[in-house]
């Protein structure tokens, strides 16, 4: 079993730089299935999602070559093969193939997602897009059945704004007859980069980023090449950890618009965000002060960077409040924090931390992706040597972050351990 090992306590300077987005690529690759000719995504990130995806793509005959982080996928000789199970239960963006089969095969059969558990993540808007497109949906042994005769443009309204039923209602309507428009659609940066692809693949979007998606159906599209946005929540990440632990750390490739509200909070606590315009320099914090932190819908403070900003409040002054209005229940990262001697506890859909606390290192666990970020930050915090286990939730998200940090003066390192269970393999 792989785990990660930190000595903590050493300062990091120096620049990191930030790979493409996460949810960004994600969304990317499945999108590429659509056309009927290659297309090439440079800038991915070295992340597990992106492998797994590769590996959908290649199981229903996508050809796909990945170098350097640029991908070329063939979809010239994919067909409609079930992806009931297996791969898709490995991460949440898999539902995706559901919006980009369906677009491209009018049919798909794809297994229900995997991904964080945040609490209840259900896709009910999803499949009311497919369904007002004139798919026929069920739910059948764990795995979704999409089918239509034809798809036709339709007025959809989300009820819930949703990054996920944005996206894939986009992807089943590019190829739908006539017009579909999405109302109270989601405006992440993730969902521009989408229809930046889609549109240079032929595809008829107006308003992607706003909350009104117009999509014109086109009958075919084809291969393009296309360069993947930074993702924003590894910039906010290394921000949060900067401002924890650094001694004037430069985050390079960023697109600062998009970590505004990480930026203003940071700054409401007391640390200088200097802002370029594709990197943003965090100097040495001297003091923090606790502040109140509320998850919105972008452009408000993204639910992903709660649980590692969440760290950041144990080193501040007082009490802080943090409220996900998202996903109510992300905290599991609390009881972690709380063995390397954090003060929190968590009321109803807000996590209270009061500090400033040294940390202590611990054996901890990444339960999800967000929280094994949060113990990175604590663990390059905490005096003494932290043991992260569960790292493969960390990967599907950050790639090569080992290096990274090692550049940044950091000592972590990816190390085996025995456990009696790898003993007996
Ligand atoms: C792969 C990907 O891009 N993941 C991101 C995406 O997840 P994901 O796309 O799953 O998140 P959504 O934006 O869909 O979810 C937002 C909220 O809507 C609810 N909801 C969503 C869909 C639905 O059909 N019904 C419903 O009730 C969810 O439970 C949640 O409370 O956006 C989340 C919110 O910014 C981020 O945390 C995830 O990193
Ligand atoms: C929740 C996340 O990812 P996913 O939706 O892929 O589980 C995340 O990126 O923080």
């Amino acid at each position: 079993m792989d785990v990660y090992k930190i000595k903590g306590g050493k300062r990091l300077q120096g620049t990191i730089r930030v790979s493409g987005a996460k949810n960004s690529a994600v969304a990317l690759i499945p999108a590429a299935i659509l056309a009927d000719s290659p297309v090439t995504i440079a800038g991915l990130p070295e992340i597990s999602d992106v492998y797994t995806l590769q590996t959908l793509v290649e199981e229903i005959g996508g050809k796909v070559e990945m170098k350097d982080g640029t991908m070329t996928i063939d979809p010239t000789e994919i067909i409609s093969m079930p992806l009931p199970n297996g791969n898709v239960k490995k991460l949440r963006a898999s539902y995706y193939m559901m919006g980009a089969m369906l677009g491209k095969f009018k049919h798909a059969v794809i297994g229900l997602p995997g991904g964080c558990h945040l609490g209840p993540r259900p896709i009910d808007q999803h499949i009311k897009g497919f369904e007002a497109l004139g798919a026929k949906v069920e739910n059948e042994h764990g795995a979704i059945y999409l089918r239509a005769d034809e798809l036709y443009g339709a007025k959809i309204y989300l009820d819930v704004v949703s990054v996920g039923a944005t996206i894939n209602i986009m992807l089943a309507a590019v190829k739908a007859k006539g017009k579909t428009i999405i109302e109270n659609a989601a405006k992440e940066p993730e969902i521009i980069d989408v229809a930046t692809l889609l549109s240079n693949m032929g595809a008829n979007i107006k308003g992607a980023g706003t909350n009104v998606i117009r999509i014109e159906g086109v009958e075919t599209l084809h291969g393009t090449k296309h360069t993947i946005i930074p993702d924003r929540i590894e910039t906010g990440t290394h921000m949060i950890m900067a401002a924890a632990i650094g001694d004037g750390v430069t985050i390079d490739n960023v697109i600062p618009l998009h970590v505004e509200a990480v930026t203003a909070k940071l700054r409401e606590m007391g640390v200088k965000v200097e802002v370029g315009e594709e990197q943003i320099f965090i100097p040495k914090t001297e003091k923090l002060h606790a502040v109140d932190v509320k998850t919105l819908v972008y452009p408000g403070f993204p639910t992903d960077l709660q649980q590692p900003f969440g760290v950041l409040s144990t080193q501040a002054e007082g009490s802080s409040i943090l409220t996900d209005t998202i996903y109510p229940a992300r905290f599991k990262q609390i009881d972690e924090l709380r063995r390397m001697n954090a003060e929190g506890r968590v009321e109803g859909r807000s996590a209270i931390i009061t500090g400033p606390t040294e940390l202590q290192a611990a054996t901890v666990e990444a339960t999800d992706l967000r929280a094994g970020a949060a113990l990175l930050i604590a663990g390059l915090l905490a005096s003494g040597e932290t043991e992260i286990h569960e790292i493969e939730h960390i990967e599907r998200g950050y790639g090569d972050i080992i290096n990274k940090l090692q550049n940044l003066g950091a000592d972590i390192n990816k190390v085996k351990v025995l456990t009696p269970s790898s003993i007996s393999e």
